[in-house]
């Protein structure tokens, strides 16, 4: 898949992540701090990784901040978006099968190598659920966007 990643700090924890992405053979679309002369700034570079899903130059995305909380609320801002801020492996299965996330926010300070490790397994194994409830839930974000758009 191709996933743009973003990052607005040089973490070790975000490098692993692009290597790590990398060596599941997935094509990586770095911003941020990630990308040589790029803003690195936390709300454009995760609204960059957000627009590569929005307007199908990526499959889905990485934003990553400090928190994890300023990455998954610019991207959320992004129609068409779901991003889902998740802090272990259960959070990331659940974020895909029920939310049918596109995009996976990670704090930097929480998110150690091996929890990493964890959570990009669940993402990548995690389906959106097919249950009517689980996809009447998704349709209602998806006209909240729209309903956004037009105002
Ligand atoms: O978590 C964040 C936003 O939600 C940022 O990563 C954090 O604000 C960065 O702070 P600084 O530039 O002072 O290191």
């Amino acid at each position: 898949m191709r996933i743009a990643v973003s990052s607005d700090l040089d973490e070790p924890v975000a490098r692993l992540l692009v290597e790590e992405l990398r060596r599941r053979g997935h094509e990586v679309l770095p911003h941020g701090a990630l990308r040589p002369g790029a803003d690195p700034q936390w709300a454009p570079c995760s609204e960059q990784a957000a627009r590569d899903v929005a307007d199908g130059r990526a499959d889905q995305a990485v934003v990553c901040c400090w928190t994890g909380t300023g990455a998954s609320i610019a991207a959320n801002k992004v129609p068409g978006v779901r991003a889902a801020l998740c802090a272990d492996a259960y959070t990331a299965d659940g974020a895909r099968r029920w939310n049918d996330a596109n995009v996976l926010a990670l704090s930097l300070r929480l998110t150690s190598g091996p929890l990493l490790t964890e959570i990009l397994d669940a993402w990548f194994a995690g389906t959106p659920s097919e249950d009517p409830e689980d996809r009447g839930n998704v349709t209602h974000v998806e006209r909240l966007d729209r309903s956004r758009a037009a105002h």
